[in-house]
């Protein structure tokens, strides 16, 4: 450390010690030769500096030359890295091994750590916890750390640092480290300032050339440390942001499908896409920047208040800080509810941002009905909603800002300039009325003034350096309440995905308790069984809702396929939800083939942004399939099987990668999910109108594939002409009953002859008058006598403009 307070003590002493002084000069000038002093606490500083510049560019140049190094052995071991871009693979320790594009066909790798299961299990009961105690307290409103708020962050930074060795641990102690540093250079800088002022009043040209000096040298270290802090901040803020949502797309996109189940209870939580991406990283960004808007003036506060006692007495201090208490109070009270405020803009930003997308999703429709003006009304009102909030925030700002400012600003740095000034009037030492006689003492009260005038410039700066660090808590007020407003959002987002992996989740029913009592039996190796189950949608009212269908009670055995015919909106899909398990069973055994073995084709075909190949081993990747040991002629044979094999022609190979949804027709989308079926080979398949597209040829082509290939399949539809591929047939009825029929059972087989003779005599029916009608033009065309002659019936003579008359 620069003893500067020794320095000005060898400035009372005499010229031997000033020689001592000289020696801690950083340079010296002695027999004609410029001497450095090394042992000069400024210049160890700066060479420690350079020092540790130089080791920390040398630490980040190995790792960047050593990352390089490895993506080159990465990418030439990869024979095609394009390939792989869209790929990812668990290795043997449960980790995903994915690879990033980094330039031109190169890749990287990133390893994601296993998800801890059950850590995430255990955490559930933090969240119910918190929700329980929430409901027993009453709730502490307007207070900036609010219990509420302490107790959620608390919760959540169990995700941020999950454990105490680890990188965000490092981040935060170099963080504290630098703030620290920070805050002691400052004070250096303000001990040297006085001393600046002093030397430029005493004239001392020497001196003050060498206390510039140390001013520049101090420089480095200060930049570098402001420059460090702003980095580890950000770094600080990207950590955070990798475990948090880590954490949430474990929880939210695993087997529980939890994605699907939140978006059905749209009145816990509303565009969690939001949350996800907008509100996380705003939590993150606010949080770590608080450490330093925060941690700074903090650490401000303490060490300049012990040096300022030294200088200014007990008293003095604490008239200071009951200034900063009493105006924090009242600025508190002013303070509006920011939290609320950023939260409600954040959820308004969310709507506007998800209208525009639903307009790029879903343009062609929008194209094909004209809709552009009932959109752009809709885009209009939810803008118009964000910026009345906007200006409502700003308006509320304005008159806070402005007692901010005066409080803040300039009450406390008046009261800083009065206690400055405080020991300069209080001078005791030589009281006004005592006159300097002697020369002697006139130097001496020469050399007391400018003494005096240096105290004033250190304590001037420490006392607005103080109320600067005041006043920049008191700034942050905003960023807590704001903080408090994302980690609320944060928090929610939490609470309802552990809500969704709940085994009792209610789906947001109002009773608060579950009342799912459904059973799933998996592995069921006999076909499909539903036993007393009633179609309920989820919802507020639980299994007390209208069911859609009620009581189902069957089995289609292995190897039968059956059809579940009914109008739309009777509950054939919702058929299919519960089998995939995206709805609760209410009541009822529903026993069935294991999850892995059941494969679904929904009526909306979803493509996947990637190639060709990846539209065709959806939900797989070419590792997974390489791994399985198929490779591009296998897919090339399914496609042929789906008569898809022009695409590899058209498209070039299968490697292209295009916004498939849109390349692909109606009935090239629907194939395309065939050949999902035959890529994916389940033993049952669940097709929800997946052949209405295709024409009545390819429709009968398609069935028996899937027949000769011994899939079991379940088609839901609304058309009878499906029964010759079934063997079973579940007809769904308005009023929530249902029938089922068994098409191989003896009557029913003799009741379909009787049906096929009613039909065949209808066509006959119709065959006739086809002909009748057919003569009728021939005779209305004047060609009457030709049928005559082929029928040997007379016929009127034609109307004619002759015999026709009113
Ligand atoms: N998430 C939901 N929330 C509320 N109602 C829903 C939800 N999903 C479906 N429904 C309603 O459930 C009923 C049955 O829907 P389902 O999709 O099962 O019909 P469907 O028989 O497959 O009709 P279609 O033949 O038109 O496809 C419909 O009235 C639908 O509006």
């Amino acid at each position: 450390m620069i003893n500067i307070s020794r320095l000005a003590h060898y400035q009372r002493q005499d010229l031997k010690n000033l020689m001592l002084l000289l020696q801690e000069f950083v340079i010296t000038y002695k027999d004609n030769k410029v001497k450095i002093n090394y042992q000069s606490r400024p210049v160890i500083l700066f060479l420690s500096t350079l020092v540790a510049t130089a080791g920390f560019g040398a630490y980040f140049t190995v790792r960047n030359i050593l990352t390089k190094y490895n993506e080159y052995v990465l990418n030439k071991r990869l024979a095609r890295p394009a390939l792989i871009r869209q790929s990812s693979t668990i290795l043997k320790n449960g980790s995903r091994e994915i690879f990033i594009p980094k330039g031109k066909n190169k890749v990287s790798r990133i390893i994601i750590p296993k998800p801890n299961l059950d850590q995430y299990a255990a955490d559930k009961y933090l969240y119910k916890n918190f929700i329980i105690n929430q409901e027993i307290q009453s709730q502490q409103r307007g207070t900036i750390f609010s219990s509420k708020f302490l107790s959620q962050l608390a919760i959540i930074w169990r995700i941020l640092i999950p454990k105490f060795y680890c990188k965000n641990t490092s981040l935060l102690l170099s963080q504290c480290f630098f703030l620290l540093m920070r805050t002691w250079l400052s004070l250096l800088v303000a001990k040297l300032d006085g001393q600046i002022v002093k030397n430029l009043i005493a004239a001392n040209g020497r001196k003050f050339s060498r206390d510039l000096i140390y001013w520049l040298l101090i420089a480095f270290p200060a930049s570098y440390t402001n420059a460090a802090i702003k980095y580890l901040d950000s770094r600080l803020s990207l950590g955070f942001r990798t475990n948090l949502t880590r954490y949430i797309h474990d929880m939210y996109l695993d087997k529980v499908m939890a994605y699907y189940k939140i978006s059905l209870n749209t009145n816990d939580i509303q565009n969690i896409d939001q949350y996800i991406t907008n509100d996380v990283a705003k939590f993150c960004d606010t949080l770590s920047g608080l450490f330093s808007s925060m941690g700074k003036p903090f650490i401000d506060l303490i060490f300049f208040s012990v040096y300022l006692r030294d200088n200014l007495g007990t008293g003095a201090i604490i008239g200071i800080f009951a200034n900063y208490f009493l105006t924090a109070a009242l600025l508190r009270r002013a303070t509006p509810a920011f939290g609320k405020l950023s939260s409600r803009r954040t959820h308004l930003e969310g709507a506007y941002f998800n209208d525009q997308l639903n307009l790029m999703t879903n343009c062609e429709e929008i194209g094909f009905y004209k809709g552009s003006i009932i959109e752009k009304a809709k885009l209009q009102e939810s803008f118009q909603n964000l910026m009345s909030h906007v200006n409502k925030e700003i308006n509320i700002s304005f008159p806070y800002s402005i007692l901010e400012d005066y409080v803040l600003k300039y009450t406390w740095s008046a009261w800083g300039y009065i206690f400055a000034g405080l020991p300069v009037f209080l001078d005791e030492i030589w009281p006004a009325q005592d006159k300097p006689d002697t020369k002697a003492d006139k130097k001496a009260v020469a050399a007391n003034e400018r003494q005096n005038m240096r105290q004033f410039i250190i304590n001037k700066r420490l006392m607005l350096s103080l109320a600067d660090a005041g006043s920049r808590l008191m700034y942050s007020i905003k960023d807590v309440n704001q903080l408090t407003g994302y980690t609320d959002r944060v928090f929610n987002l939490l609470t309802n995905l552990h809500k969704v992996h709940s085994p009792r989740y209610n789906f947001g029913s109002a009773l608060g308790f579950s009342d799912i009592h459904g059973t799933i039996q998996n592995n069921y190796n006999d076909g499909i069984r539903f036993e007393k189950i009633s179609v309920i949608i989820p919802s507020s009212l639980g299994s007390e809702n209208e069911p859609l269908v009620e009581n189902l009670n069957f089995q289609v055995s292995h190897n039968k396929n059956l059809l579940i015919l009914g109008s739309n909106g009777c509950g054939k899909t919702s058929i299919a939800r519960i089998i995939a398990g995206l709805w609760p069973l209410y009541r009822g055994l529903l026993s069935k083939p294991n999850d892995d073995d059941i494969f679904y084709l929904p009526q909306k075909t979803y493509f996947t942004t990637g190639n060709l190949r990846d539209q065709i081993i959806y939900p797989y990747t070419y590792n997974d399939i390489l791994e399985m040991g198929y490779n591009d002629d296998f897919l090339y044979h399914i496609l042929r099987e789906v008569k898809l094999e022009y695409l590899l022609k058209r498209e070039g190979n299968f490697n292209v990668v295009k916004d498939w949804k849109d390349v692909f027709s109606g009935g090239e989308k629907q194939r395309m999910s065939i050949a999902r079926v035959l890529f994916k080979n389940p033993k049952l398949v669940i097709l929800d109108e997946s052949t209405n597209a295709v024409s009545t040829d390819v429709e009968d082509y398609l069935f028996e594939l899937l027949q000769k290939k011994k899939i079991t399949f379940i088609t839901l539809s609304h058309r009878p002409l499906l029964m010759k591929y079934h063997d079973f047939i579940l007809e769904i009825e308005e009023d929530s009953s249902w029938k089922f029929h068994d098409l191989t059972s003896e009557e029913n087989l003799k009741s379909i002859d009787n049906e096929i003779n009613e039909i065949e005599d209808k066509l006959a029916q119709v065959d006739k008058w086809e002909k009748r009608k057919s003569d009728i033009e021939k005779y209305l065309d004047g060609k009457y006598e030709d049928i005559a002659i082929e029928s040997s019936i007379e016929l009127p003579a034609p109307l004619t403009s002759q015999n026709c008359s009113r």
